[in-house]
């Protein structure tokens, strides 16, 4: 079996390719980084450093690594013959991986198996995303024949794998728990050959209970974080204030949740209790800076802050904590963080009301509107 994975970054070494690895696949990865891909293919094998109650090193074996901006053609040729490709290269990326899956579906045998396509994304859908870059690079009257040759299936994945100290290598430091949900109804009766990875027949209420809780509670602690000058993420919970402004924040996630989904109260208070705690690992060296990382996408219509408050006020349910967590992130202030730039110009230079509805893709006559408007206003002053 051969998995193609795009994106050898942290998610890429230190989760999905550990996985596929564990699985029996024979992995290839695929990324821009010609300094990774040359690192990953002098050697034989590396380390993924588990951190945490548990812990433990394993090592990965019988990959290969391809540079996909100047090896187009043997890439391709990968894919052509995979059963597997995922990705791990953020949302905003699958755009530039789409066209090459186009041109490998393209020149697959229809005889194979279909190819089973993973966005490993923090993000809702992500896979659909994916497809629809595929087929926007496809000939529209090649489509119907090219797609039955792959089956797309959304996932959730997650596992806290921070930026790593570039004197480790190519060896990944990651903590112990890792959850990978697959979506299976695409696959009918064939699905790919994952034990680490969790089936289910709808993916919805998991990717939302995954990216309204941990995604959530996470930025929130590196936003709150940030603005209170604390730098290593553990240290974040052990200020009183910023604790209670995550435990609020993913209390109001919860009641959505648990309304909308219909997801267990109680489950979900150990859940985010236990969230909480993967927050906290001292042996994991990451910082307010990563977990806050691209404001702007974090600040999005569909992403972790805005779309359970929009939802929240649309029931007319309570989300003070998160409008007030949207106001820290606002004070994120990064010079090598593009989106962090971005967002203070756009702050200086736009009104409250042209901020909240160009980031976060309200309209004014959205119940949420004008308690946005009100914190980015309290911001700008
Ligand atoms: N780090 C984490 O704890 C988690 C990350 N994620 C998600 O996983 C994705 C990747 O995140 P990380 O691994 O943390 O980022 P990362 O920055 O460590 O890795 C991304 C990799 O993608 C590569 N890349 C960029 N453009 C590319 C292209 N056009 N083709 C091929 N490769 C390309 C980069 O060179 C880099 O090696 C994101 O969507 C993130 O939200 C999800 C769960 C946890
Ligand atoms: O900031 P991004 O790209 O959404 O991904 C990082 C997030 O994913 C996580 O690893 C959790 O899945 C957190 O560390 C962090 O909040």
């Amino acid at each position: 079996m051969k998995a193609v994975h795009f994106g050898a970054g942290n998610i890429g070494r230190g989760f999905v390719g550990l996985l596929l690895h564990d699985a029996g696949y024979e992995v290839v990865f695929a990324d821009v980084n010609a300094e990774l891909i040359d690192a990953l293919n002098a050697a034989p094998s590396y380390e993924v450093h588990e951190v945490g109650d548990g812990g433990g090193v394993r090592t990965v074996t019988g990959y290969r690594a391809i540079n996909s901006a100047t090896s187009e053609n043997e890439l391709i040729a990968e894919i052509q013959t995979a059963d597997v490709v995922t990705t791990a290269v953020g949302p905003n990326i699958l755009r530039f991986v789409a066209p090459v899956i186009a041109r490998a579906l393209a020149l697959r045998d229809s005889g194979l198996a279909p190819l089973a396509v993973m966005a490993c994304e923090n993000a809702i859908n992500a896979t659909d995303l994916l497809k629809t870059e595929v087929q926007s690079a496809v000939d529209p009257e090649q489509w119907e024949a090219l797609s039955a040759r792959a089956v797309f299936a959304n996932t959730a994945v997650d596992r806290i794998v921070p930026g790593q100290d570039p004197a480790a290598g190519i060896d990944v430091t990651v903590e112990t728990f890792y959850e990978w949900v697959i979506e299976s109804a695409p696959f009918g009766d064939a699905r790919p050959e994952i034990p680490g990875a969790t089936f289910v027949d709808a993916l919805g209420p998991y990717i939302e209970r995954k990216l309204f809780t941990v995604n959530t509670g996470h930025a929130t602690a590196a936003y709150y974080g940030f603005a209170a000058g604390i730098d290593k993420i553990s240290d974040v919970l052990a200020n009183s204030d910023v604790a209670d402004a995550v435990r609020h924040v993913l209390e109001e996630t919860s009641n959505l949740l648990v309304v909308k989904h219909g997801i267990d109260a109680e489950v979900q208070r150990a859940y985010r209790e236990k969230i909480l705690t993967r927050f906290a690992n001292p042996h994991l060296p990451d910082t307010v800076q990563r977990v806050g990382r691209q404001p702007l996408r974090k600040l999005s219509r569909n992403e972790r802050f805005v779309s359970p408050a929009a939802e929240l006020a649309e029931r007319g349910l309570g989300r003070s904590a998160l409008v007030d967590a949207i106001g820290k992130a606002l004070q994120f202030d990064v010079p090598d963080d593009e989106q962090s730039v971005e967002m203070r110009a756009l702050l200086s230079d736009v009104s409250p009301q042209e901020f909240v509805e160009r980031v976060s893709g309200l309209a004014p006559e959205h119940p949420l509107f004008d308690e946005l408007v009100a914190v980015v206003a309290a911001r700008s002053n």
